[in-house]
């Protein structure tokens, strides 16, 4: 009887003497790649043992459209990757075979250990061994010390779990699509092998691309690459308004470029911008990216980034499947890494529902709150410009310390509001989900959904603000009736992370999401010609 190999490789019970048989027909080298490809299945959770259950048809679908192309978006294809293995297997006479094949399955068996400790779930082939510490780095894959003191500067101990499989999938020249919750340091995780890549600054134009949806994440996340690069000459630039009107681009000196996908597909149109160097191309909270209406930007920023070579990446806290599924069929060799569940919330974050009833009764909610229990600082999401407006009239009247950051502001506004709000001159901001994603607010003790969201993913982003590198958070989410047919999509976020949920709510029937953004009466007590 065939024996499965995913039986072999059992994680650390695998009994050698027993099935010692079976081990025997493991000889060469191709096999050894196989079980390293298998020993990574193993490793895979509860969601991806599902999707290995899937009808035949539907895999079969899956099958063929991996072979072929995306309509309308093919550019990834082209991709090369060496293929590295973890564990090189150096001797060559049959009992040196032996002991590197010993050696190798002893290595296994650790990176799976590490993996299930961290929660880490890895598919793909040959997946390189997770980082047992920072320190490896520099052992393993000879880091400069620049990048070594400035990740100790910044106060970083330990790898999270997403910079333990995300760094040395990349550092391996291999493409990724890796899934971790809000709050978890994927940022380290696509810059520190991007510096690491790159060495060092040079003259031959620009070298690494990040994207980023929104003009607010794409600042902060420069900020965060230069502190990185510390001591090290590259260039690292932010696409700004100033810069895309650049007549010439052409010459722009920089290693490291971070942008809008709007701004950067300006620039490479208008203004000559050149991206066929790049070597390392990053798509930051690549669902948002791929949503309808920047996809076509996305294209034509990844068709001009056409080095044969390219490492491109995925990051996200949120990847449904059809993402998945469009990454899978257009990077090439990819290896998939997911942190915990897939779509799940931060588990450090408390989350609850509060029916307000009306309109009147939420901000009566939020009145109570504030005066009983709410600890600053604070971040609340509404659904509109036109109601974060309205909302910052009222808490005026209270005498709180609120901002309010919304699309009609100026950037300099915009930044200004952020700005107050991380130096605690503001304690309470007042935000549309602008920034709902990947801003990194350390101390945010809390976040109100005064409105409900409209997506399961701005839930998980939205709240995700709060809790982040290990603290605690809580979350409220205010519903009135409007919201009820949506409740169990969010108690369905809530109870995977832990949180606990009325049984009548779980007993709701699933309503599948549209955007859920009822026309809800206007917040403000004030008169309309008084609202800012
Ligand atoms: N190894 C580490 N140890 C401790 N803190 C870390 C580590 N790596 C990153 N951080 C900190 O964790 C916080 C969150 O990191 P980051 O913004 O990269 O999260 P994220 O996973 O990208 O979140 P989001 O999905 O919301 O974008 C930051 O304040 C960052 O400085």
């Amino acid at each position: 009887m065939e024996r499965d190999p995913l039986f072999l490789f059992a994680g650390i019970h695998f009994n050698r003497k027993k099935f010692a048989g079976d081990f025997a027909r493991f000889r060469d080298n191709k096999e050894r790649i196989d079980l390293v490809e298998n020993s990574s299945l193993l490793e895979t959770s509860a969601v991806e043992r599902e999707e290995a259950t899937v009808p035949a048809k539907k895999r079969k679908r899956k099958a063929v459209s991996a072979s072929g192309t995306v309509e309308g978006f093919s550019v990834f294809k082209s991709s090369k990757s060496a293929p590295t293995s973890v564990v090189e297997l150096k001797e060559t006479d049959e009992d040196g075979h032996l002991k590197g094949r010993k050696e190798m399955y002893r290595q296994m068996e650790r990176d799976a250990i590490l993996r299930k400790k961290h929660n880490v779930h890895v598919s793909g082939s040959n997946v390189p061994s997770p980082l047992q510490d920072f320190a490896e780095l520099r052992t393993r894959f000879k880091c400069k010390s620049y990048l070594l003191r400035n990740i100790a500067e910044l106060g970083f101990k330990e790898p999270t779990p997403i910079q333990r499989q995300a760094i040395p999938v990349l550092l391996s020249g291999r493409e990724c699509f890796a899934c971790a919750p809000t709050g978890s340091g994927k940022t380290l995780a696509f810059v520190c092998p991007m510096l690491m890549k790159l060495k060092h600054a040079s003259k031959e134009g620009i070298r690494a691309v990040i994207l980023c949806p929104t003009k607010e994440l794409a600042a902060q996340t420069t900020r965060e690459c230069r502190k990185l690069a510390r001591g090290n000459k590259f260039r690292i630039k932010l696409m700004t308004k100033a810069l895309v009107t650049n007549p010439d681009l052409s010459k722009l000196r920089c290693d490291i470029l971070i942008s809008t996908p709007l701004r950067l597909r300006l620039a490479i149109k208008n203004r000559k911008m050149n991206l066929s160097r790049v070597e390392y191309l990053v798509l930051d909270e690549s669902d948002k990216l791929f949503e309808l209406g920047l996809v076509k930007q996305i294209d034509f920023v990844v068709k001009a980034c056409s080095n044969p070579s390219i490492v491109r990446s995925l990051f996200s806290a949120t990847l449904p499947d059809y993402v998945e599924e469009l990454a899978r069929t257009i990077m090439h060799d990819a290896i998939r890494v997911i942190v915990g569940r897939k779509n799940t919330a931060s588990e450090s974050i408390k989350q609850k529902l509060v029916f307000a009833g009306s309109e009147e009764g939420k901000l009566l909610a939020l009145r109570q709150s504030f005066a009983e229990s709410l600890n600053p600082p604070v971040l609340i999401f509404v659904q509109s410009k036109e109601r974060a407006k309205e909302l910052y009239g009222e808490l005026a009247l209270d005498n709180i310390r609120a901002s309010v950051i919304h699309s009609d502001l100026s950037q300099v506004q915009r930044e200004n509001a952020v700005d107050d709000f991380r130096a605690g001159k503001t304690w309470v901001l007042i935000a549309t989900d602008v920034i709902a994603r990947g801003m990194d607010f350390k101390g945010v003790n809390c976040v109100i959904n005064y409105d409900f969201p409209d997506s399961a993913a701005a839930y998980i982003h939205r709240i995700g603000r709060s809790g982040r590198a290990g603290r605690s958070g809580e979350a409220i989410t205010f519903y009135t009736e409007d919201d009820i047919p949506y409740l169990r999509n969010i108690a369905n976020v809530m109870t995977a992370s832990g949180c606990e949920v009325p049984s009548w709510i779980m007993a709701l029937t699933k309503t599948k999401w549209k955007k859920h953004r009822p026309k809800r009466e206007s917040i403000s007590t004030k008169p309309k010609d008084e609202i800012a």
